[in-house]
């Protein structure tokens, strides 16, 4: 057996290579970015009027002068207008080019109109107010999303702004999600008194829905040549298999055997930790494999503490955002290993996030971790864990 840190650290060590790949823009939501995206003009491309109302020369104001001449209406779209004479303004609106020879903007609410005539109502006034500068925010040619970066609504705004209709991205992993087991029966069907409905690879598709993967499904029996023969067929087909349940010590759990018939190299097989302790992983030269515990919340924290994570890093992502709370109440874990306690967070006036314990009734009590939201990870160094002392988790949300 080798520790949490252990497991994670070779998981790390045998990364996937995936390729680039083009996509259009508006499907590229959630994807990790391949090429640097620049600036094509400056930020704002114009100067660029900021609220509805008039464009004046801030000189005219400051000589005293406040009812202006309205010499035209500027709209947003429309080419920039000049103003032309001495102690005239522009009627001028949010999003229009600044006329030329105007510097400030006076807001409607600031000003009467009437027969022609704009009436500043205002003492205020600042020179340039109202007006957002050509390239006060970014440069052309400045570089504005790197690579490794993932992509999302404000990155997406930005890329489509330059024009940017396609983007190179890293490719998604071809995933297969197989359950094993005589006992479990599709979803659709009733099950016999000894029999139960298959749930994990349903938990797995939603896990890797959130980083763009969309996951087949697969069910084998516990039967050793009819293992082989299908786990073989998708080996080829996919990148990365997640296979639940069969890799414990029971007569049927032939998942451990049939992967090394396979040739695949076992990296390790149980992890100190508590649930999920008989967690296998391997791969080939090309391919990896990760065989979770069958028990529901064994496969969920195996797939959030080493799967997600792995996925994660593989597209080029850190692991996962660090987060930590401080414990609700006092925990006693006395076995020497690591304990991913379920808990439900609560986020309090004072800025704390509390961790409150939720440990229900063993690694088959998956219906326990309707009210959690992430397990915090309790170090195997000690048994007793205070309350307010704080610890990383991982979020199942
Ligand atoms: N003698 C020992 N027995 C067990 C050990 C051990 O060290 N020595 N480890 C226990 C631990 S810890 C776990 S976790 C489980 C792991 O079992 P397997 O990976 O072999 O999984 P199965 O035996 O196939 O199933 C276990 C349990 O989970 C249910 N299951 C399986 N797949 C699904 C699914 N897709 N959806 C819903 N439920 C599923 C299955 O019906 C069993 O109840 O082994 C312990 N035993
Ligand atoms: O890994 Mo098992 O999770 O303790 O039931
Ligand atoms: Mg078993």
């Amino acid at each position: 057996m080798i520790s949490v840190a252990d497991a994670f650290a070779i998981t790390q060590q045998h990364l996937l290579t995936l390729p680039v790949e083009t996509v259009p823009l508006p499907l590229a939501n959630g994807r990790v970015l391949r090429e640097a995206v620049r600036a094509d003009r400056d930020f704002p491309p114009f100067d660029r009027v900021a609220m509805d109302g008039i464009a004046i020369r801030f000189a005219d104001y400051s000589a005293g002068q406040r009812t202006f001449t309205v010499a035209g209406i500027q709209r947003a779209g429309q080419p920039q207008l000049t103003l032309t004479e001495a102690n005239c303004c522009l009627e001028i609106m949010t999003g229009a080019m600044l006329s030329l020879g105007a510097d400030t903007v006076v807001r409607y609410e600031d000003v009467t109109i009437a027969d022609g005539q704009a009436t500043i109502t205002i003492d205020d006034v600042q020179p340039g107010q109202h007006v957002h500068p050509q390239a006060t925010d970014r440069r052309a040619g400045d570089e504005l999303l790197s690579v490794g970066m993932r992509l999302g609504p404000p990155e997406l705004a930005v890329a489509a702004s330059v024009g940017q209709i396609t983007v190179r991205v890293t490719a998604l992993p071809r995933v297969a999600l197989i359950s094993t087991g005589d006992e479990l029966v599709d979803i659709a069907d009733t099950p016999l008194p000894y029999q139960i409905r298959r749930s994990n690879t349903y938990m797995l598709r939603a896990a890797l829905a959130s980083l763009g993967i969309d996951a087949s499904l697969h069910h084998i029996i516990d039967d050793e040549t009819i293992l082989a023969d299908q786990i073989a067929g998708l080996l080829a087909a996919n990148d990365v298999l997640i296979l639940s349940g069969g890799v414990s010590a029971g007569k049927a759990d032939f998942v451990p055997a049939v992967l090394a018939q396979l040739g695949v190299q076992k990296h390790f097989h149980k992890i100190e930790q508590r649930p999920g302790k008989p967690l296998w992983f391997g791969s080939t030269p090309t391919k990896t494999i990760f065989a979770l515990p069958g028990n529901p919340v064994s496969t969920v924290l195996c797939a959030y503490r080493y799967v997600l994570p792995y996925l994660r890093t593989s597209l080029g992502l850190p692991a996962q955002a660090t987060r930590y709370a401080q414990l609700a109440e006092r925990v006693v874990f006395k076995p020497s290993i690591t304990y991913f306690l379920p808990v439900r967070l609560t986020s309090e006036p004072d800025g704390r996030t509390l961790a409150h314990p939720l440990p229900g009734s063993g690694s088959a009590d998956f219906a326990n971790l309707l009210a959690a939201d992430a397990f915090m990870e309790l170090p195997a160094d000690r048994s007793e864990f205070g309350a307010g002392e704080a610890f990383q988790l991982w979020s199942t949300r």
